[in-house]
């Protein structure tokens, strides 16, 4: 009650105000936001101490947010980053969240989307993609899905961070899939959402990461979607952002995490329409058991077959098929009033403070809220399409990777072409 309370303060002041004023405080504070990432990757203070498992995570989240605000940075410090990077690479293969640290699969996608959004040939070719791959193939479990480092747990997110990877740098094959879709399918809860692991609580961290991989695999059909869409939508509360897990407090980083997850079901319409026929009856329950059986009629079946490399591709190329499913400019009105900071940076909600975490998913959220009404693939969003003023508008992303779209297509091309560099050898 104290936080909608906040927030409704807050959007009255704004209902009440001239038209002028309104158009000022619904502004992108670009520049402030801007200082305070370019900021955080030349210093941190002692605090930050407590994320020395995560240095990968905070290069990507302030490059990430930086790219979405369409800013450069310095030819130094890119190569300064990419040099980090290359000292927390295991020589084993995949990246740990310091120099020496164990590799681990969350901070391997950290330091991987890092890299393709620096994009340059030096950032690209760092990645060792022939160990990346073996050190995957040790991360799965005989399940089939994905644990997050050697001994670790399994769960849904190392299942995403694994397939995310995989497909960006081009080295996804069915020996890598094979199983995967099922435990994720597993993990999918009575409410609708996906939870990190079987019997577990619906969530929106994991709902993107399920749907997202599962579209990668080109296993989707698995997954019951008119009831995942009607959880996520559902999620969208009062205070007009998301919320991550039912009866829980609205937070700007599931302007991502959620919003992105219901962005992706614009372009899955067709199968959204076909299971909602009364006629789809029972195919989905045969794969809601635990991991690792074959279900039939769906992909895996066919998965050695399969050209791993073109999903995440097609799929961006793809137009939206419907528009937009929660509500996008309501989901603005929460980031930019609720969530900026002053001196910069972006939050969870009012009373918090920032943080590169927050600052890189609730502009990620924005992103996503900004293009997901368009229904042409190609052209920029209409101005009725976006709360404040045009110059608000952030870079478009690729929504399965979450890195920015011009840069998904110079990796994209680098990793294609470079493809015989990449060789796996018994070793
Ligand atoms: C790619 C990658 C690594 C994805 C991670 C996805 C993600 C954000 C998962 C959420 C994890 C989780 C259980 C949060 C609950 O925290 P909480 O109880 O503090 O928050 P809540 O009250 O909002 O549920
Ligand atoms: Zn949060």
């Amino acid at each position: 009650m104290k936080v909608e309370g906040r927030i409704a303060d807050i959007y009255r002041v704004l209902f009440e105000a001239p038209p002028s004023t309104k158009s000022v405080m619904l502004e992108l504070w670009r520049d402030t936001h801007a200082e305070y990432l370019t900021n955080g990757l030349r210093h941190l203070g002692p605090g930050f101490h407590v994320l020395d498992a995560n240095r990968p995570w905070l290069c990507y989240w302030m490059v990430h947010g930086l790219a979405l605000l369409d800013e450069t940075l310095d030819d130094d410090l890119e190569n300064d980053i990419v040099d980090f990077l290359s000292r927390c690479q295991d020589k084993q293969g995949g990246y740990g969240g310091g120099p020496g640290q164990l590799p681990h699969l969350a901070t391997t996608y950290a330091a991987v989307n890092t890299l393709v959004t620096i994009g340059s040939e030096r950032a690209l070719s760092s990645i060792k993609r022939d160990n990346l791959y073996k050190f995957m193939l040790q991360m799965k479990d005989k399940s089939g899905a994905f644990r997050m480092h050697n001994g670790g747990e399994i769960d849904v997110r190392a299942c995403y961070t694994a397939i995310s990877v995989a497909s960006l740098v081009n080295i996804l094959d069915a020996d890598l899939a094979k199983g995967v879709g099922n435990y994720i399918a597993s993990c999918q809860t009575y409410e609708g959402g996906i939870a990190g692991e079987p019997y577990a609580e619906a969530h929106g961290g994991y709902t993107f990461c399920g749907l997202a991989a599962m579209v990668l695999l080109n296993e989707v059909e698995k997954l019951d979607l008119p009831s995942l869409i009607d959880w996520v939508a559902f999620r969208q509360g009062v205070e007009c952002g998301f919320q991550g897990r039912t009866n829980k407090l609205v937070d700007g980083c599931y302007s991502f995490w959620q919003g992105a997850a219901i962005a992706l079901a614009q372009k899955l319409m067709t199968i959204v329409d076909k299971q909602s026929k009364p006629s789809y009856s029972s195919k989905l329950s045969s794969v809601g058991d635990a991991c690792g059986t074959s279900s039939s009629g769906l992909a895996s079946e066919k998965s050695s077959s399969l050209d791993y490399a073109k999903f995440g591709f097609d799929f961006v190329k793809q137009s939206n098929q419907t528009g937009p499913l929660f509500h996008n400019i309501a989901l603005q009105q929460y980031i930019l009033l609720c969530t900026q900071v002053l001196e910069g940076g972006l939050r969870d909600k009012p009373g918090k403070n920032r943080d590169h975490y927050h600052s890189c998913y609730c502009l990620s959220g924005l992103s996503v809220s900004q293009y997901c009404a368009m229904t042409d693939s190609d052209s920029c969003p209409l101005p009725q399409h976006m709360l404040g003023p045009y110059s608000n508008l952030l870079e478009p992303i690729h929504p399965l990777y979450n890195v920015v779209l011009d840069k998904y297509d110079e990796a994209h091309d680098f990793f294609r072409e470079n493809d015989q560099t990449f060789t796996v050898t018994d070793s």
